[in-house]
Formats: structure tokens, sequence, C-alpha cells
């Protein structure tokens, strides 16, 4: 197969942490699919999504891109007059290629491709901004004030799409999804290995929180209208509505 995923399949003397590399974004769709159970769901949402709530003369904000597969999405199901695709992602790996993956098909809307931390830029003025298994890279303390900026840059209507890996307050469950999720890895070819050095490397990057608290830090930034509209073990995605 084409840029598989093997980054964590020989054994790893000393572990470092994970990051968004010229490795990671070369078998990133790869990897993606394989680890991220509903993820393949979840961009065709984006794209139903977007074909609802897009309006004319806005911007759309995919914030952390990586590859732009939501992006393309996005871009599919638009065609309004004035609307303006802004991508964003703070690896240069991942930038370089989105914008080749962006010029490799043609679309309607234009679309500004971005090397820049997302807590950083300016939102303004956007119908649709999507965080598709970005915040839980973002850290903890700074998270409010990213959800604060999107809202402020949310047009009246406008929509935050925010899909996460969750933690579980219950133990019980908690386990249970978490090993469903390694199952599910398993079940994709990702051997014991690979699974717990990939985990050791995840943890002191990706620092995922509970459905309630994304749900309470949403209503903290001004949101109203807050669904869980999927999930599939402990990874889920939300609606966040002005
Ligand atoms: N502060 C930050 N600023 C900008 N980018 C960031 C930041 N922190 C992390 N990133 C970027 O967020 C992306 C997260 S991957 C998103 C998948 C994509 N949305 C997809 O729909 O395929 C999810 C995953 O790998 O689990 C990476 O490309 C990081 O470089
Ligand atoms: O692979 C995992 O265990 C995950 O939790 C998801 C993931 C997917 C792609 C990059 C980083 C994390």
């Amino acid at each position: 197969m084409k840029n598989k995923d093997t980054l964590f399949a020989a054994p790893v003397a000393q572990m470092g942490n994970f990051s968004f590399d010229e490795n990671v974004a070369e078998v990133f769709p790869d990897m993606i699919k394989r680890s991220v159970p509903g993820y393949s769901n979840i961009i065709s949402a984006i794209g139903m999504i977007t074909a609802r709530f897009a309006k004319e003369n806005t911007r759309l904000y995919d914030l952390g891109c990586s590859l732009g597969a939501a992006t393309l999405e996005m871009r599919r199901n638009v065609s309004l007059a004035g609307c303006e695709i802004i991508a964003v992602d703070n690896s240069s790996a991942m930038v370089e290629r989105c914008q080749l993956h962006l010029d490799a098909y043609k679309g309607e809307v234009p679309v500004k491709v971005q090397c820049a931390d997302i807590c950083d830029i300016k939102i303004e003025n956007a119908s649709l901004v999507v965080l598709n298994f970005t915040l839980q890279f973002v850290p903890k303390a700074e998270r409010h004030a990213l959800i604060k900026k999107i809202y402020q840059g949310l047009v009246p209507g406008g929509v935050l799409v925010l899909s996460e890996k969750f933690h579980f307050d219950n133990d019980v469950t908690h386990n249970v999804l978490f090993e469903l999720h390694h199952d599910f890895k398993r079940a994709n070819g990702y051997s014991e290995l690979e699974i717990s050095q990939k985990r050791s490397a995840l943890e002191d990057v990706m620092v995922p929180d509970t459905v309630e608290q994304n749900k309470q830090r949403l209503q903290q930034a001004g949101f109203e209208h807050v669904e869980l509209w999927f999930q599939c073990f402990n990874f889920g995605s939300m609606v966040a509505i002005k």
C-alpha cells in the first residue's frame, strides 16, 4: 500500500513526543483513517453541514487542517458568491502538502492556506468554523480563549463543528471505550507495540476533555445551542450554533 503508517512499528529506545512532522504528514491519510473511528463519516457530514450553513459573502475556516480533507469537502459543498475558505495549520509539512492537494482539484470558492498557530489568527465574518480533531492538541489553558474567539468571529446563526477524542469521568465506561478504540486499531492492522508506542508519544501532546467539559466551554463562550451529533467509542463530534 502507498504511504502506509509504520511509524511506530519498530521498537523505539527513547520515545519522543508525537509531532506533526514530515514523517507523519507523509502517512497521515492512512494513519487517521486507521486510528480514528468514524473519521470518514465526520468528513462527509462536514460537507453536509457546509451546504446547509455556508452563507454568501462569509468565510469558512478549517482550523488544524492537516492535509485538507475537511477543507476539500467544504469546498465541494459551497458555490455561493463571496465565500472564502481559510485553512490553517501550524505544521509546515502539513500546510505544504495541503496546498498541493487543493491545487490538484478544481473548486469554485477560493481557499487560502495559512501556516499559523490557530490561537494567534483573527476569525471574522465566519458562517462555519471546523475544529476537526485539533482542540485536543491545543494547551488546555488556551482552549477557552480560542473557543471564545471563534464564537465572536461567527455571524448570527453560524456554526462550529468540534470533533474530539473524549475522556470519560466514569472509570468503567472510560476503560471500555478506550479498549474498544484499541480493538479498532488492532482490526485495522496495528500491532500491540505500535499501539502502545504511539500512546506514549501522544501522552503529553494530546489531552482530551470529557463531553461535558467541551459542552461547558462552548456554553461559557456564548454558544446557546450545543449538541453531540456523532459518537463512536471515545471519539465524537459536536455542533455549536450561535
Ligand atoms: N495550535 C495549533 N495551530 C494550528 N494547527 C495546529 C495547532 N495544534 C495542532 N495543530 C494541527 O492540528 C492537526 C491535528 S489533526 C487534524 C485532522 C484534520 N482536521 C482532518 O480533518 O483531517 C488530528 C489528529 O492528527 O488526530 C495537525 O495537523 C496539527 O499540526
Ligand atoms: O491514534 C490514536 O490513538 C489517536 O488517538 C488518534 C490520532 C490520530 C492521528 C494522529 C494522532 C492521534
